[in-house]
C-alpha cells in the first residue's frame, strides 16, 4: 500500500506519462518539456540555495554551460546525446567547484555579487567566443536520433520527463541523507559545522557542483529541445528567473521546484498578454485586500503593518498595469518585485501554503542499548599559549594540563580569555605561539574539521544549532564522520546506505536519551525550549565519540531545574571516561563538578588546584571582587 505522501507523486507520475495522450498538441508539450527542464534546474538550485543557503544570481551560466557543451560535442565530434548529456554535467559541475573556491570567501549580498559576476562573464564569453560558438548567430542542434529516426516531441517528452523523474529521486536521496545534513547545518552555523568535523568548504563545492552539474543537464536537454542555442538566452533574466523558481515554489520542497518551474515558464507567457496579467493583479490584489481585512480583526496595528506592503504592492501593479500597453519592457522589475514579495510574505513558497508546519512529537525510532561515548579518554594539554589580536592580548602564554577522564574548570571575569582558549583548542583560533597537545600529539593550526576527528568536540557558550532540523537531524549531524555512502550509493538507495541511517537513527536516538531528550527527537531545533537547546547542543557534540569534551557556560541562562537536569547529564558523561573543560561562571557547579579547577585574568593563568582551594586563593577573590574589595 502506498504511504500517504507517496500518493501524490504516484498521481503525478501518472499525469505526466498520460499528459500526451491526453494533450497531444505540440505547443503545450513543447511547454511541458520546458517546465520539465526547469524543474531540473530548480531541483539542483535548491540543493545550493535551499539546503546550503547559498544564493545563486548566476545559473543561467551553468545551463548555457551545459547546452553549449552538449551542443559543441554533439554537432562538432558526433558524440552520442547520451554521451554529451553527461559530458555538459561534469564540464558544468567543474565550472561548479570554481564558482565555489570564488565564493568561499563571501557570503550573502557579496556572495551574490559574485555568482552574478560569474553569469555575466560567462554569458560574455559565450558571445566572444565565435571560433567556438559561432557568437551572436547561434549553434543549431540536431534532436537525437532513436533507429535512424529523429526523436519525436512526444519522445523527447517522455525523455525530459525521464530525466524530472530520476532528479526528483536523486535529490530526494540526497537531501534526507547525511549530504543534505552536512548542507542544512553549514546554512544554519558554518562555526558549528565545521566543529562537527565536516569541512564546509568541502561540502560548499559539493553543493555547488551538484547543483551546476544539474542546470547542465537541463542546458543541455534544453539545447536539444530548441535545437538551436545563442548567447542571449543564458542572461540574467534567465539567472533572476531560476531563483524566483526556488523561491516562489518553496525551498527545500521537490513539489516547490515543480511548482516555482511551472510558474516561471508561464510568468512570460503571462507578461506577455495584458488582459491576462490585469487579471492576475486583480486576483492578487484581492487576496492582499482579504488578508488585509482579516488581520484588522485579529491583532490590530502590527498585523496590518504586516498586511499593509503586500496590498499597497498589489493594487499598485494593477494601477500600473492599466498605465502600461507593453509589459516586456518591465520584466525584470517585476520578477524582483516578485521575489522580494515571496521573501517577506512566503517564506515557504507557495507550498508552504499547504505544508502544515511538523509538530513535536515522540518518535519511534529504536534507541539503542549499545551507546557509544568516547572510545578512550585523553589528557589535554596546553603549552606557553599566547594569542594576540593585534595589540590586545587574549591569552598571554598559558599552560595547563587537563587529566583523561576528568572535569576539568575553566574560570574568570569577563573577557580573561576563556572562549578564546575555547576557540584556540578547537582550531576556529590558530594560537599566536605555543602548543595543543591532544594525547601528547600537537594538533594547533590545523582545521576545526580536522581537530573535531581527532576527538575534540565542543559546545558554544551562544547556542550554535542547526535551527530548521529536528533535534534527531542535528545529533546525526554529529555523526556524519562515520557516514560513508556517496552520491551514487545514496542515489540508489543501497542496502548500505539504508544500514548507515538505521544506524545513525539508533545511536542518535541513544544520545537524546541520555541528555533526556528523547521526546523531543522530532522537533524543530528551534522549537525547544531554550534549556533543552543546551541540552541538546551536548547531545550533538556526543555523537563524535570525543576523547575530549570542551563546554562553553553551558549553563548560562538556564532555570534551576535546567541546571539540576544539566549536572546530572555532565556527570553521566564523565562515567563515560569523556575528558571535559568546562567554562562556567555558575561557582556552585564549577564546585560540585570540577576535579581541578584553572582562573583565567586578562589572559594570564592566576590560579589553579582544587576547586576549593582555588576559590580561597587571594588572586582569585581579587580578581573577580576587585583589589579593594580583597
Ligand atoms: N575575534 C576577536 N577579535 C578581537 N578581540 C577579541 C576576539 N575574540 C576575543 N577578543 C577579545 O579577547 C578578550 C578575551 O575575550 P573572551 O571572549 O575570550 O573572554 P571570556 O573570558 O570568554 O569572556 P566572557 O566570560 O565574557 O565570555 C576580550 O578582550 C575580547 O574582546
Amino acid at each position: 500500500m502506498f504511504q500517504r505522501t507517496r500518493l501524490p507523486w504516484a498521481m503525478l507520475a501518472l499525469s505526466a506519462v498520460a499528459l500526451p495522450l491526453a494533450v497531444p498538441l505540440p505547443y503545450y508539450l513543447h511547454l511541458a518539456i520546458i517546465v520539465g527542464i526547469y524543474a531540473i534546474v530548480l531541483l539542483g538550485m535548491d540543493l545550493l540555495v535551499g539546503y546550503t543557503g547559498q544564493v545563486s544570481l548566476g545559473h543561467a551560466a551553468f545551463f548555457g554551460i551545459g547546452a553549449y557543451a552538449a551542443g559543441l560535442l554533439m554537432t562538432r565530434l558526433g558524440l552520442p546525446f547520451g554521451l554529451a548529456l553527461l559530458a555538459a554535467a561534469a564540464i558544468a559541475a567543474g565550472f561548479g567547484v570554481l564558482l565555489a573556491a570564488a565564493a568561499l570567501r563571501v557570503s550573502g549580498p557579496y556572495l551574490a555579487m559574485v555568482t552574478l559576476a560569474f553569469g555575466t562573464i560567462v554569458q560574455i564569453l559565450i558571445n566572444e567566443m565565435d571560433w567556438l560558438t559561432l557568437g551572436p548567430i547561434g549553434l543549431a542542434v540536431d534532436k537525437p536520433r532513436w533507429f535512424g529516426e529523429k526523436l519525436t516531441t512526444t519522445q523527447y517528452y517522455y525523455v525530459v520527463w525521464g530525466f524530472v523523474a530520476l532528479a526528483l529521486v536523486c535529490t530526494g536521496r540526497w537531501a534526507s541523507s547525511h549530504l543534505g545534513r552536512a548542507f542544512e547545518a553549514l546554512r544554519d552555523s558554518p562555526i558549528a559545522t565545521e566543529c562537527m568535523g565536516i569541512g564546509v568548504a568541502r561540502y560548499k563545492a559539493i553543493a555547488f557542483a551538484l547543483s551546476a552539474a544539474m542546470a547542465g543537464i537541463g542546458g543541455a536537454l534544453y539545447a536539444v529541445s530548441e535545437e538551436y542555442i545563442s548567447p542571449n538566452t543564458y542572461n540574467f533574466e534567465l539567472s533572476l528567473l531560476f531563483l524566483l523558481g526556488v523561491i516562489f515554489g518553496g525551498r527545500k520542497s521537490r513539489a516547490g521546484s515543480l511548482l516555482g518551474a511551472t510558474v516561471v515558464v508561464m510568468l512570460p507567457t503571462l507578461l506577455d498578454s495584458m488582459a491576462m496579467f490585469r487579471w492576475l493583479a486583480a486576483g492578487a490584489t484581492a487576496a492582499a485586500l482579504y488578508f488585509a481585512v482579516r488581520s484588522l480583526r485579529g491583532d490590530g496595528a502590527a498585523a496590518l503593518r504586516r498586511a499593509g506592503p503586500p496590498l499597497l504592492v498589489t493594487a499598485g501593479m494593477l494601477v500600473f498595469s492599466y498605465q502600461v500597453q507593453n509589459l516586456n519592457e518591465h520584466r525584470l522589475s517585476i520578477f524582483g518585485l516578485l521575489i522580494l514579495l515571496a521573501v517577506f510574505y512566503l517564506p515557504d513558497g507557495l507550498m508552504g501554503l499547504f505544508k502544515a508546519r511538523p509538530q513535536g512529537r515522540a518518535t519511534t525510532a529504536p534507541s539503542s542499548a549499545l551507546l557509544r561515548i568516547a572510545s578512550e579518554p585523553k589528557a589535554l594539554g596546553i603549552r606557553d599559549v599566547t594569542m594576540r589580536f593585534g595589540g590586545l592580548t587574549a591569552l598571554d602564554s598559558v599552560s595547563l594540563d587537563v587529566q583523561p577522564g576528568t572535569i576539568h574548570g575553566l574560570i574568570g571575569p569577563n573577557g580573561s580569555g576563556k572562549s578564546t582558549m575555547m576557540n584556540v583548542l578547537t582550531g576556529v583560533y590558530t594560537p599566536t605561539a605555543g602548543r595543543v597537545l591532544l594525547a601528547g600529539r600537537p594538533i594547533q593550526g590545523t582545521s576545526p574539521a580536522r581537530i573535531a576527528s581527532q576527538g575534540i568536540a565542543r559546545t558554544f557558550q551562544n547556542v550554535q544549532l542547526f535551527w530548521e532540523m529536528t533535534a534527531l537531524q542535528n545529533v546525526k549531524v554529529g555523526l556524519h564522520r562515520g557516514m560513508r555512502s556517496g552520491l551514487l550509493a545514496l542515489a540508489l538507495d543501497t542496502r548500505a546506505a539504508r544500514e548507515h541511517e538505521a544506524g545513525a537513527d539508533a545511536q542518535a536516538m541513544a544520545l537524546l536519551e541520555l541528555v533526556g531528550l528523547a521526546g523531543d527527537a522530532a522537533t524543530d531545533a528551534r522549537d525547544l525550549p531554550y534549556g533543552k537547546q543546551r541540552l541538546l547542543e551536548i547531545a550533538r557534540a556526543l555523537a563524535l565519540q570525543p576523547a575530549v569534551l570542551l563546554l562553553d557556560e553551558p549553563a548560562a541562562g538556564l532555570t534551576a531545574p535546567d541546571v539540576a537536569a544539566l549536572m546530572q547529564v555532565l556527570r553521566k558523561v564523565k562515567g563515560f571516561g569523556v575528558t571535559m573543560v568546562l567554562i562556567e561562571h555558575h561557582m556552585d557547579i564549577v564546585m560540585a563538578l570540577c576535579d581541578a579547577v584553572t582562573v583565567l585574568d586578562f589572559g594570564q593563568k592566576i590560579s589553579e588546584g582544587q576547586a576549593h582551594t582555588v576559590r580561597n586563593d587571594p588572586r582569585v577573590i581579587s580578581a573577580y571582587l576587585g583589589t579593594a574589595a580583597a
